[in-house]
């Protein structure tokens, strides 16, 4: 493994004393103590695809934080949590990071962990995709279709040919898949009209991404919207699921490095969340673009506190 930044000290908080009451920090153990298939945390300790984006840096910090928030959730499952520890960008050589990410996710997917990835900026991304491919060139002769489930207020879809960085980590995919001969499938939900340019919807069209924007996602679109969803899942053999924090309203998830006016509130996001979960087919996850510098009162990692317990609910 090539994570190593491993710190079990932040597993900390309160304890009860009454029976039946275990939290996360109570439970969770190193990856190098696992004995049997588990939620495998890592985290990607990295933000120079965020400063490579004109972004505000910090994310680099968000895989602690976002481990600090979810120690004190309650424990409901029943098979095990291991903590990996974190990969961390060196030297500024974003590459090599995500290659070092890819090579880890693979190794815990072929342990038979179900891997949630702390970003770090939405770099991620293409680190966490390429572990999946990784993992699925080696057990399969068949040719893969992965579908990306991306919630984020931003399509990621950057041309890629100048600079590698948070937005363009789904345009490499696109690249990365057509070099294979593999096929595209990508779905972007809650994107904001304002914050994309019409270059990047264009670009979505061409690649035939399902898009449906923040404004659209409301109470009485959200089980026609579900139905699109499972109509997606069911072209796609294997799911990623990838989480922007950013798809929020700023006032949900204020620490990011942009903070979205509109947004997708929890309420609405955590239904489609749980589909996902419930196809069976989702193998991989990951939470992005948190930054600690500009939370308040830790909002955005107790957001992604929680989705990392909705996610991992019924192991
Ligand atoms: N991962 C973030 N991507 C966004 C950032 C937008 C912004 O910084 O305003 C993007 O590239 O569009
Ligand atoms: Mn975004
Ligand atoms: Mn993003």
């Amino acid at each position: 493994m090539n994570a190593d930044r491993m710190n079990m000290g932040v597993w900390t908080g309160r304890i009860d004393p009454e029976p039946d009451s275990l939290r996360w920090h109570q439970v969770i153990r190193p990856l190098d103590a696992a004995d049997s298939p588990g939620v495998a945390l890592i985290g990607f300790a990295c933000d120079e695809g965020v400063r490579h984006n004109q972004g505000r840096p910090g994310a680099v910090t968000a895989p602690a934080a976002i481990r600090k928030a979810l120690a004190s959730l309650a424990w409901h499952r029943e098979s095990p949590a291991y903590d990996a520890g974190d990969v961390a960008c060196d030297n500024g050589d974003l590459d090599a990071a995500q290659a070092r990410l890819a090579a880890d996710v693979a190794v815990l997917l072929a342990a038979g962990h179900f891997p949630v990835v702390l970003g770090g900026g939405h770099e991620v991304a293409y680190g966490s995709w390429q572990g999946l491919a990784a993992y699925l060139a080696g057990t399969t002769a068949d040719i893969p279709r992965i579908g990306i489930i991306n919630f984020d207020a931003h399509f990621d879809l950057r041309d890629p040919t100048h600079v590698h960085s948070s937005g363009t980590p789904f345009a490499q995919i696109a690249h990365a898949c057509a070099d294979r001969g593999w096929p595209f499938r990508y779905a972007c939900l809650g994107v904001s009209r304002a914050a994309n340019t019409r270059a990047l919807f264009r670009r979505a069209a061409d690649l035939d991404v399902l898009v449906r924007e923040d404004r659209d996602i409301t109470p009485l679109s959200l089980e026609r919207i579900g139905e699109d969803l499972d109509a997606f899942i069911a072209t796609c053999d294997h799911v990623y699921l990838t989480i922007d924090l950013d798809v929020l309203p700023a006032g949900e998830a204020p620490g990011v490095s942009a903070p979205a006016p509109h947004g997708v509130p929890l309420a609405l996001l955590e239904p489609l969340i749980e589909r996902v979960r419930k196809s069976g087919k989702l193998r991989l996850a990951d939470l992005a673009e948190h930054n600690p510098e500009f939370d308040i009162d830790n909002r955005t990692a107790r957001v992604a506190a929680r989705l990392i317990h909705l996610l991992t609910l019924n192991g």
